[in-house]
């Protein structure tokens, strides 16, 4: 595990409009790590993930990255400030291809550095440098899922933060992309991932932080939890034998 700490969340309360739904998040993330965030639904994980990417009303604690405090941020400076934010479902141009998604995706590139990222993306994801010519709506469910982790990683961001990427894929199309994720966590990519393929997640990510009523109640490696533990988390919030829930 990387030493240093680049993502500190602290006390973090936020939800939509006056409705809360995080109630004290507190996880700091190292450099270089991979996270999945898991619980059962409605416990917020994407509005996790909407909230560091500004998307949702901040109404207390702090996220620390890099020494200072974005939130209440605008997506436009989180973006800026190297967060990318890969959304659920299909957010792509259907009618454009593949090549002419990443030339929208780089709108915050300059011109002529362009092509060089393309290349850099190409290069990270084959399947996708195949299908340069191909109208991002006649892929597959697996290699548009792919378009958009790649429009993401575009940005060369230092932490992606990715939306059930396995939702409406066939297990097939779900291997590839979580081979495609593994692939760039190797290279360094931090990422937190929401997934509600259990499974698959715990298979993939080094570290696993379960939420429930918009609290962190379990965060561990995932070797130490049974898929009977962590679905008696998911429902009670409590690991069996505990008298009483964690948080
Ligand atoms: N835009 C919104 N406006 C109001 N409430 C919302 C909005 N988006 C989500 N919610 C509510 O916030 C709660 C948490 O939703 P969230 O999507 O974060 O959960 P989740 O843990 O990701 O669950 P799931 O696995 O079902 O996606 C839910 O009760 C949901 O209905």
């Amino acid at each position: 595990m990387a030493a240093e700490t680049n993502l500190s969340i602290a006390g973090l309360r936020a939800g939509y409009g006056n409705l809360d739904i995080l109630n004290g998040v507190d996880l700091d993330v190292p450099a270089g790590q991979f996270v999945a965030l898991m619980g059962p639904n409605g416990a917020g994980k994407s509005t996790l993930l909407k909230t560091l990417y500004g998307m949702t009303t901040i109404k207390g604690g702090s996220i620390n990255w890099r020494g200072k405090d974005i939130a209440g941020y605008r997506s436009r400076a989180i973006l800026g400030e190297g967060i990318s934010f890969v959304p659920q479902g299909r957010c792509n141009f259907p009618v454009m291809t593949v090549d002419e998604n990443l030339q929208m995706a780089a709108y915050t590139i300059r011109d002529e550095k362009v092509k060089g990222e393309r290349d850099y993306v190409y290069d990270l994801f084959p399947i996708l440098k195949k299908r340069r010519t191909t109208l991002a709506g006649n892929m597959s469910g697996g290699e548009q899922q792919l378009l958009e982790v790649a429009m993401a990683v575009l940005q060369r961001p230092k932490v992606l933060l990715v939306d059930e990427p396995s939702v409406g894929l066939s297990p097939a199309a779900i291997g590839i992309v979580f081979d495609e994720l593994l692939r760039l966590h190797a290279s360094g990519q931090t990422i937190l991932l929401v997934e509600q393929n259990t499974k698959k997640a715990m298979e993939v990510a080094e570290r696993a932080v379960i939420l429930r009523l918009g609290k962190v109640i379990w965060d561990g490696r995932p070797a130490d939890i049974t898929h009977d533990e962590l679905g008696e988390l998911f429902l009670t919030g409590k690991m069996r034998g505990e008298a009483e829930a964690p948080h």
